[in-house]
């Protein structure tokens, strides 16, 4: 699936989202942070020029709750009803105007059956947000997710993805049914110091304004890592430069940045070796 270009208001953030509500969440902010939005609006230094700023979402979670009707419904705009499980994985990218900045989530989808957990889990690496989707009607669905992220975490050691707990299929219950499940959820949303929010793929409900919320807060994380931001300046710009015409993001572009980038940083690393240093450049 290609990479869109950003043409609905959906896909521009001015205005910082809100969570789900304001005890679902450990991320506490209701703005921008200053600091971001000054460099946004004056573009005052290069950590918002000529560098591609994307965050690598990971969705997980058990077999059938409804990862990929997610993904479909927000990507896609469809719902399927019919159950086809996911091989391995998949991935979408969907470009946003974050305070005017360009701004990628590449978001991968993961299979919850054991068959495919090993190719699943060889994608946790480098996640800026980890997704954990249980299905609300199904409370073992929802004591597995602890085992979920702590497998993703494990492999995103030197890294703090943003955690989201999603409960999934929330058209199949009624205020009194989901009263106990929800108390639960946040229960363990607090243990585990994730967002969490009940979403619909079926109806639509909170997708949109969960996705954005994702979006802008990896997006000042993405910011404030300036790190990040020299290894990514030239590659970044060749590649916004090479799809300025028709103002698309490929799937195969996509994949040859990545792939630029792990040379790039073997390269460094090579380089580093053959002076002897262990100073970083
Ligand atoms: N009613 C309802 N059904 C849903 C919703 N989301 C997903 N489903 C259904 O749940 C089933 C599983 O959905 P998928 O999105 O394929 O689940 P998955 O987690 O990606 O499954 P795996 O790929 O096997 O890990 C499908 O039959 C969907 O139609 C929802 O919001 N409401």
């Amino acid at each position: 699936m290609n990479g869109k270009a950003v043409s609905d208001d959906d896909r521009n953030i001015n205005k910082f989202p809100w969570p789900y509500s304001l005890e679902s969440t450990p991320y506490l902010q209701t703005d921008f942070r200053e600091q971001i939005k000054r460099q946004c609006l004056n573009q005052e230094n290069n950590l918002t020029q000529g560098w591609l700023k994307m965050s690598k979402v990971v969705i997980i979670g058990d077999i059938c709750v409804g990862k990929t009707s997610l993904v479909n419904r927000y990507c896609r705009k469809f719902f399927e009803s019919n159950y086809k499980s996911t091989i391995g994985v998949d991935f979408e990218v969907e470009n946003f105007y974050i305070l005017g900045i360009p701004f990628m989530l590449q978001i991968w989808d993961t299979a919850g059956q054991e068959r495919f957990k090993s190719i699943a889990q060889s994608y946790y690496r480098g996640a800026n947000v980890l997704i954990i989707v249980f299905d609300l009607t199904n409370w073992e669905s929802l004591s597995n997710c602890k085992k979920w992220l702590f497998e993703a975490l494990d492999a995103n050691l030197d890294t703090r993805p943003l955690i989201f707990l999603i409960g999934s299929k929330s058209d199949l219950l009624n205020s009194i049914t989901y009263k106990p499940i929800k108390a639960n959820a946040l229960e363990i949303a607090k243990e585990i110091n994730a967002e969490y929010w009940a979403v619909s793929s079926k109806s639509g409900k909170n997708i949109s304004k969960l996705f954005r919320r994702i979006a802008a807060l990896s997006f000042e994380r993405v910011l404030l890592n300036s790190e990040e931001t020299s290894t990514h300046v030239n590659i970044g710009q060749r590649l916004m430069d090479e799809n300025r015409d028709n103002k698309l993001l490929t799937k195969k572009s996509f994949l040859n940045y990545d792939i630029q980038c792990y040379f790039c940083k073997e390269k460094r690393k090579s380089k580093k070796y053959a002076n002897g240093s262990n100073t970083s450049e």
